[in-house]
């Protein structure tokens, strides 16, 4: 393996200087930051929350982009886990450097590196279709339509009473519980298709042993249908690619990307998953490869994938692999965006403590203590909000322009639940928030949705009229009508449309007419209810004009079912309350990477609340010992029991240290009277300031 060669390339320092106007307000990187800068080897960076990671990376290609064209026509590989790492990325460097996002050059997420350079031509070799769908939620409908038409059968075993044994194994519950569970596995196993064996994780669920076992081909050929119509979950990429690149054939792909790619870049790396992590090196980390690769993120953070099966992170840095070849990990001391006091409290939640790994705060604001907000119930969300507005005034943060650009920001580690949950959740205090209104989707559980839920964000209509399109060829792929009814081939939208051009260009023009008087209305006159109707309306009585087969049967709950749509969540969107200050809802995940200037933490329930979850029993009680807690990091305490591997006191530390280190001046954490009664006066003691909702 090579420790690297390619480093002829050198960074101006004239470029430095004009990356610190741009990103840094002129202020100067100092050695540290500038030696990573610099830095043209293969490398991993770690350091502490808003230590500059991203803005150094940021510094770094903008510095590369004023080299551009590069030697050989080479290209730079930019890559995240999340799109919000991406767009953060773009936001920044688009407007300076669009060279940067254009050919040779790729800035995406690993899943769409995946799919664009490899998993695209995978699936079409190996399957005979391109890549069509890659959603996991599009992926949970086809496999909850395939369970629907599965039968029990005791002797011989039917593949559905096979299916109940795996994945309810042990499992004492519902009959509900007990389904939902043969979906989960049917969502999450993976196939070994050259093996011929079916996964979940490491461990092998079902084997093919012989002709006679009929329920393993019949999951098999499921699956193979699946491909062959360019159906894949976000896994499947990585396994087709996987697989894909071990053929003879595909030799030359690698050698095309590492001539290609001279630098890969990744941000955020504690997020990626072992197949992405697997994928990255597969290509690019090879023997003859002189590709720099240079890898920056923090294990700490790692909050979505997090773990490998022994409980470690996954990302294994070069140094710990080889420590002889890469003798040391890059690292930048200090937060530039914490306050010490801030800096205190959340260097108590680091799990992984690298030499030196300590958050030490800079920032030369105010030093503004936490605040706890205690409060009794969901009627106390507006009194909740209003009391963290009336901090923000109180400190005069609202004042400064640059506070406001950075935010006023309620998280939440879960944010929806079932309207009847008594699970605590974001949407429970403030209805406001509705996620799907956030997300970009593309594929609902009902009709309205389609209606409702594009892409606001897009000030054309392209976003509605794909969504619109998109409702009905769900429908048709409900219905069972097909594009081509020998292969079984679905309708997408492009075929829907050469369809109606087939049948007449009148129909074709008079369907145009139709879209674009409802995209007109929905964007412009925000007529969703009316032309919710018109919409399912033209479902229910013209569609059968063009499939004489169709009719509204299996998708009548689809179409009838109920959503109330609540608009984007905002709050400042409101007419009137254009003055006020703007509080943004959202959870933890989507915070990421960002920079607030007020961050409230409302502590809510995933299994249990984050106050629970952090207390930690290290020695059990016994007739002659007393039970010992670990130390509790939200007593300003330096955690001591992430060692004994508790999984949900293990993932709290990583949401709330992601959580809490967000906020550039003031952080508050609400949490209900009833989950921490008995500590207020520990809270107090360690540096809290108590603040009572309501009595
Ligand atoms: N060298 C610097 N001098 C002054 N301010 C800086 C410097 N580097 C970063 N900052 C500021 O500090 C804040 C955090 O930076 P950034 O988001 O790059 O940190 P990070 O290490 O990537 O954080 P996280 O681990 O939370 O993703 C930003 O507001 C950024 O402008």
């Amino acid at each position: 393996m090579l420790s690297n060669t390619f480093a002829e390339m050198e960074i101006n320092p004239d470029d430095i200087r004009k990356a610190e106007e741009v990103l840094i307000d002129g202020d100067q990187f100092d050695e540290e930051r500038k030696k990573f800068i610099n830095c043209m080897n293969t490398l991993d960076l770690l350091a502490v929350p808003g230590s500059g990671k991203t803005t150094a990376l940021l510094a770094k290609l903008y510095c590369i982009a004023q080299q551009m064209p590069l030697e050989n026509d080479a290209g730079i590989l930019v890559l995240a886990h999340t799109n919000h790492a991406i767009e953060e990325i773009e936001k920044v460097l688009k407007p300076i450097c669009p060279q940067l996002f254009s050919y040779p050059n790729f800035v995406g997420t690993v899943q769409s590196f995946a799919n664009r350079f490899i998993a695209n031509q995978a699936c079409f070799e190996l399957y005979g279709s391109y890549i069509r769908k890659n959603d996991d939620e599009m992926y949970l409908y086809e496999v909850e339509k395939f369970y629907r038409i599965l039968n029990y059968n005791k002797n011989p075993p039917a593949l559905k009473n096979k299916l109940f044994g795996i994945a309810n194994r042990d499992f004492d519950g519902t009959s509900k519980e007990k389904e939902n569970n043969i979906l989960e596995f049917l969502k999450s196993c993976s196939f070994d298709l050259e093996g011929r064996k079916i996964k979940l994780g490491k461990t092998t669920k079902i084997a093919y042993t012989g002709v006679n076992q009929n329920y393993y081909v019949e999951l098999e050929n499921w699956k193979i249908a699946l491909l062959s119509q360019g159906i894949l979950s976000y896994k499947d990429s990585f396994d087709i690619s996987k697989r894909y690149l071990k053929l003879e054939n595909a030799q030359s792909i690698k050698s095309i990307l590492q001539q290609r790619f001279k630098f890969v870049f990744i941000d955020e790396m504690q997020d990626l998953d072992q197949d992405q992590v697997n994928l990255i090196e597969n290509v690019f980390f090879t023997q003859e490869s002189d590709t720099v690769i240079q890898r920056i993120g923090d294990k700490n953070q790692a909050i979505y994938s997090n773990v490998s099966d022994s409980g470690d992170t996954i990302w294994k840095t070069r140094h710990e692999v080889s420590p002889k070849i890469y003798t040391e990990n890059f690292s930048l001391n200090n937060s530039h965006r914490l306050t010490s006091i801030i800096a205190n409290l959340v260097d108590g939640f680091v799990m992984d403590r690298d030499d030196g790994y300590k958050v030490i705060g800079i920032s030369a604001h105010q030093q503004i203590p936490p605040y706890l907000l205690i409060y009794n119930d969901e009627t106390d969300a507006e009194k909740l909000k209003s009391k963290f507005i009336a901090l923000i005034k109180n400190y005069g943060l609202e004042e400064n322009p640059k506070n406001t650009t950075r935010g006023f920001h309620i998280v939440a580690w879960t944010t929806d639940k079932e309207e009847d949950s008594d699970k605590w959740h974001l949407r429970k205090l403030f209805p406001e928030y509705s996620k799907e209104s956030k997300q970009k989707k593309e594929d609902f559980d009902c009709l309205r949705k389609y209606v409702f839920l594009f892409d606001h964000n897009k000030k054309t209509f392209e976003s509605i009229r794909k969504s619109l399109l998109n409702g009905i060829i769900r429908i048709l792929r409900i219905e069972n009508i097909y594009m081509d009814e020998e292969s079984k081939k679905h309708f997408r939208k492009s075929s829907f449309i050469q369809r109606l051009k087939d049948n007449s260009e009148q129909t074709y023009h008079d369907f145009n007419q139709k879209l674009f008087d409802w995209c007109y209305s929905v964007v412009v006159n925000k007529n969703y209810e009316e032309i919710f109707i018109q919409y399912s309306n033209y479902v229910k009585n013209e569609l059968c004009e063009l499939f004489p087969n169709f009719s509204v049967s299996k998708s009548s709950n689809f179409i009838n079912q109920e959503y109330d749509y609540v608009p984007i969540c905002d709050l400042g969107d409101t007419e009137d309350s254009k003055d006020e200050i703007q509080i943004k809802l959202g959870s933890i995940h989507s915070v990421k990477g960002q920079t607030h200037c007020a961050t409230m933490y409302l502590e809510t329930d995933y299994h249990n609340s984050e106050t629970v979850k952090l207390n930690v029993e290290i020695i059990k009680e016994t007739r002659k010992r007393q039970q010992v807690l670990g130390n509790n990091p939200l007593f300003f305490q330096e955690q001591n029991f992430s060692h004994l591997n508790k999984a949900r006191s293990n993932e709290t530390l990583k949401m709330m240290y992601v959580g809490f280190s967000r906020p550039t001046d003031l952080l508050c954490f609400a949490v209900r009277k009833q989950n921490i009664e008995n500590d207020i006066e520990k809270y107090k003691a360690s540096g809290w300031h108590i603040e009572f909702i309501s009595p």
